[in-house]
């Protein structure tokens, strides 16, 4: 199961057996986006995960990539070495809480300190998050997507889009203020339904001209506005591949940082046996086609590198663990041959 929510199987597994201690963490996190005062204190005792350009900091121990976490004296004793205030810590988001609520933030330094000058001090680098999700460890990749996610939107929204006027975050970074204006602006995400269509015995894959050679997923579209989730399948299967849905089941959801939080839904659909001719959209997809299981199995088991062949064609490959696509195809795979 792909990493990022198997992690929130997970806390949800926790929650079941332990709930008082969700609760307790969760209504601790709660107070602290609501109280600055709190959330000011608690960036005295929290720990830091640190980001540079939105590029998250990792250590490679042997062969495994680590996130570190500073403790504040940590923080405080870098920023002073290299003459920076401390109030950058001020800008630092909370990202979350250990169950003996030590409070997590991340913080991004670029405009305090050169990325070398910290990679040097601490012994690490900063690695884009497209490469960082995927060498991380599951909770880590959850974890590293939402904080650049939260960064990223504070990043982006520092004016109001009303007045023009500076906004300003609170302590935990939960929100932003427009004073002159009196908005309040939360961080948003952008809800893309994600469809694997079936015709019972095949599923139907395909591929954008950006995607990398050789690999192939199921069909996405972001929802419009006023849409349900089910109006946003149907007209994307039909817009992508002239297709109609007939029956469409929910499997799962993701946040997905790329190309700037999105919450991905993931769906299986069946389409109507008598109509299963692909009318592809060539101005959005490269190709899309039916696959059958056993094409299926093989293309799940193949690693991007042993796909190209020696005639320089491409095997088809789909999207890593990581990724909902992947949950999908291993979703319809079960369903055919359970
Ligand atoms: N985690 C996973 O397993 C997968 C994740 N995805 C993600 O799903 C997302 C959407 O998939 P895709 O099929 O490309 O979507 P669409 O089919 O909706 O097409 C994308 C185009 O829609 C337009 N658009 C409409 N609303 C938005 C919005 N809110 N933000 C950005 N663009 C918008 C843009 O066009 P224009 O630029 O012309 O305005 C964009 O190029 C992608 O970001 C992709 O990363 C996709 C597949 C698998
Ligand atoms: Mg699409």
């Amino acid at each position: 199961m792909a990493a990022i929510y198997q992690a929130a199987y997970r806390r949800a597994a926790l929650f079941c057996r332990s709930h008082s201690t969700y609760v307790k963490k969760m209504r601790y996190l709660n107070k602290l986006k609501e109280d600055d005062s709190l959330c000011r204190q608690a960036q005295t005792s929290g720990t830091f995960y640190l980001f540079h350009n939105l590029s998250p900091f990792l250590r490679k121990v042997e062969e495994k990539y680590l996130i570190p976490q500073l403790s504040a004296a940590e923080m405080k004793r870098i920023l002073e070495k290299f003459k920076e205030t401390e109030q950058w810590i001020e800008k630092s988001v909370l990202i979350g809480c250990s169950d003996e609520h030590v409070p997590h933030f991340a913080l991004d330094l670029a405009g305090a300190l050169e990325r070398s000058v910290i990679e040097a001090e601490l012994k690490g680098s900063f690695t884009d998050l497209r490469k960082a999700l995927f060498v991380v460890d599951e909770d880590s990749s959850s974890l590293l997507a939402s904080a650049q996610a939260l960064l990223r939107w504070h990043d982006s929204h520092q004016y109001c889009s009303k007045t023009g006027q500076p906004t300003q975050k609170n302590v935990a970074g939960s929100k932003r203020v427009c004073h002159a204006s009196g908005i309040t602006y939360y961080p948003q995400m952008s809800p893309v339904v994600i469809i694997l269509v079936s015709d019972g015995s095949r599923c139907l894959l395909a591929r954008q001209p950006s995607f990398p050679q050789g690999m192939y997923t199921a069909l996405s579209g972001f929802c419009d506005i006023g849409e349900a989730v089910e109006e946003t399948a149907r007209r994307e299967v039909a817009e992508e591949v002239g297709l109609e849905v007939e029956s469409l089941w929910y499997s799962a959801s993701q946040h997905w940082p790329f190309p700037s939080s999105c919450l991905m839904i993931a769906c299986h659909a069946l389409v109507r046996g008598q109509q299963l001719e692909i009318s592809m959209n060539s101005l959005e997809l490269e190709e899309a086609r039916w696959f059958g299981l056993e094409e299926v199995m093989e293309g799940l088991k193949r690693e991007p590198k042993s796909a190209k062949q020696d005639n320089g064609n491409f095997l088809p490959w789909f999207p890593p663990k990581q990724a909902i696509a992947h949950q999908l195809i291993n979703e319809w795979v079960k369903q055919q041959t359970s």
